[in-house]
């Protein structure tokens, strides 16, 4: 995802076979604290060229029917969190997210987007984190899931993506997961929208 040829090549083989798209999923990650300019590029910038894609193939105004975009964030992206680059890479999301769900771009694209901010999940993504940040930031994290309860499960984070795949009430929202449940954070409206 770091560069647009693949991408690109694997969005059209889609469209080529199945005759066109309803949702797209960016959920490729790293936790990557020394090649921090790696986790940009593939927490951040690989969203957002994920994102407009998408928009590019199903938005209205492209002769698309619409659909789905669910951006893979995480609770790092909503709170603060040891690893800074990655927590920047998420919020990033989360702000894209947002932003692209407003009211007037669903208006003219039919593609509506939110974004998932799981808790600590236990996946390869954890085994393979020694090395990627300081040890110091990585027993910050283990101290973090500690009081948090231990590990979600991937099943608990799919209860959340269902969610929002019949969630369609809920443009731009993101969706935090952790082991006391589900929780939305709306859109705050901003201080344009008070009267
Ligand atoms: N495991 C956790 O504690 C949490 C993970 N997340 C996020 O969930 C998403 C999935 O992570 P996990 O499944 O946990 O980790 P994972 O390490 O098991 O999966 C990450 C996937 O991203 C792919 N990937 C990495 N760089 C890529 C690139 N340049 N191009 C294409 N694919 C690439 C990897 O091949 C791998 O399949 C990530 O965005 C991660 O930041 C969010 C919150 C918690
Ligand atoms: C509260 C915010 C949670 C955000 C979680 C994420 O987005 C992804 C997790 C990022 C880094 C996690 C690192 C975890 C480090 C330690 O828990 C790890 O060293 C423990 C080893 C686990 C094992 O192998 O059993």
């Amino acid at each position: 995802m770091r560069s647009l040829v693949y991408p690109l090549g694997a969005f059209q083989q889609v469209v080529d076979r199945f005759g066109g798209l309803d949702l797209v999923v960016n959920n490729a990650g790293i936790l990557s604290e020394f090649d921090w300019e790696k986790c940009i590029n593939v927490n951040l910038i690989s969203v957002v060229r994920g994102c407009r894609l998408g928009l590019h193939y199903m938005g209205k105004q492209n002769g698309g029917n619409g659909g789905l975009i669910i951006n893979m964030a995480s609770v790092a992206g909503i709170y603060a969190f040891p690893a800074p680059v990655y927590a920047t890479t998420k919020a990033g999301v989360v702000g894209l997210t947002r932003s692209l769900g407003m009211d007037h771009k669903f208006g003219k694209d039919g593609v509506r987007v939110n974004v998932l901010c799981p808790s600590f999940t236990m996946t390869n993504f954890i085994t393979d984190a020694k090395g990627k940040a300081s040890e110091e930031d990585l027993q910050q994290m283990q101290d973090m899931v500690e009081k948090g309860g231990g590990f979600l499960q991937i099943p608990d984070v799919v209860k959340g993506f269902v969610k929002l795949l019949d969630d369609d009430d809920k443009n731009g929202a993101a969706l935090e997961v952790t082991l006391q449940g589900l929780k939305y954070h709306g859109c705050e409206s901003g201080p344009w929208e008070h009267e």
